[in-house]
């Protein structure tokens, strides 16, 4: 179970950096089932390991909300952890996953925003169980999960040599942000949508409400797990937005650095099999989770990496 420290553990001997970013990497290792094989393509240790500490953070951020504590977690709670994420980029760790982070920071140029508008989403997290549009949903998405293509880009980096020409020595490389925080969030749809049972079950529901009237279909048809046409159409709807979305993320691919090409294609190809799955599962994201196997995991390898190098 991830919780905050009760006390600041100013007197507490920390763990070293190489003991942190393990632990960085078995939690990323244990929880995050498509995102942590993407990062295992990276060739570059410090990039691959940074990866995991920026992970940990973000996981223990959402237990917060989602974990095992989260009945006694407020947004008092929130306050303090964003006070101890100021006291991180201060370069002051406070417990053993911080050193990795701290470390991490000092090599990348990352910025405390990001991780500032992930904790905003824990807040939506903790006051809403219900949007009403796709904009508020968006938002939301940006904040828990399209964060975490900003704070990737700021690690894998982007591609220096792409304007070469003579012309355009000058000009800053382009940095495919928007496309960076398309990805976090088609991912996070994605997720939604294979989550909507389990969801359910803590009476939450992340489809926009507009969405739900949109085809007719009620709350508690939700709640009752109903998959009939209404429910089909309905979940082909999210399905094909959430495509243009990886889409988008697609096209800012090639402008990162090459080392990166290879695990981002990889994480968007298993995160997009994802609906594949919920397609052939008939739409039944009540009675089977779609799980894309490791062997189909392993099978999506050569077309990433045709992708990283044609593209
Ligand atoms: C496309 C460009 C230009 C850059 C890519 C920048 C990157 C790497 C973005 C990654 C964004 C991403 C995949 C965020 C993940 C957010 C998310 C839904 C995490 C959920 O993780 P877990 O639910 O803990 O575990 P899974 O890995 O099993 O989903």
């Amino acid at each position: 179970m991830l919780q905050l420290p009760d006390s600041p553990s100013c007197m507490k001997k920390l763990a070293s950096v190489e003991d942190s970013y393990e632990l960085c990497r078995q939690i990323t290792a244990k929880y995050a089932k498509t995102f942590y094989p993407g990062t295992l393509l990276m060739k570059e240790a410090k990039r691959r390991r940074a990866m995991w500490a920026i992970y940990a953070w973000c996981r223990r951020t959402d237990e917060l909300v989602d974990g095992p504590a989260a009945a006694i977690t407020t947004l008092e709670t929130l306050d303090r952890w964003e006070q101890h994420l100021e006291s991180v980029f201060a370069g002051h760790p406070l417990e053993d996953y911080d050193v990795a982070l701290v470390d991490a920071l000092q090599n990348f140029p990352l910025e405390i925003q990001p991780f500032r508008d992930m904790i905003a989403g824990q807040r939506m997290d903790l006051c809403w169980s219900r949007y009403k549009t796709f904009e508020e949903l968006h938002l939301y998405c940006y904040r828990v999960a399209g964060t975490v293509g900003l704070m990737s880009t700021a690690v894998m980096g982007v591609d220096t040599t792409r304007d070469t020409a003579a012309w355009n020595q000058d000009k800053e490389p382009y940095i495919p942000t928007d496309e960076a925080i398309a990805l976090g969030i088609a991912s996070q749809l994605t997720n939604i949508l294979r989550d909507v049972g389990e969801d359910a079950r803590r009476g939450r529901i992340y489809i926009p409400l507009e969405d739900l009237a949109k085809f007719n279909y009620t709350e508690q048809d939700l709640f009752n797990g109903v998959v009939d046409d209404r429910w089909r159409e309905l979940v082909r709807f999210q399905i094909r937005r959430t495509r243009e979305v990886y889409a988008k993320a697609e096209k800012g691919i090639s402008y990162l650095a090459p080392s990166a090409r290879l695990p981002v294609w990889s994480a968007l190809i298993l995160y997009s099999q994802i609906l594949d799955r919920i397609e052939r599962n008939q739409y039944d994201v009540f009675r089977q989770r779609a799980y894309v196997p490791n062997l189909q995991k392993l099978c999506s390898l050569p077309t990433a990496l045709l992708r990283a190098q044609v593209l």
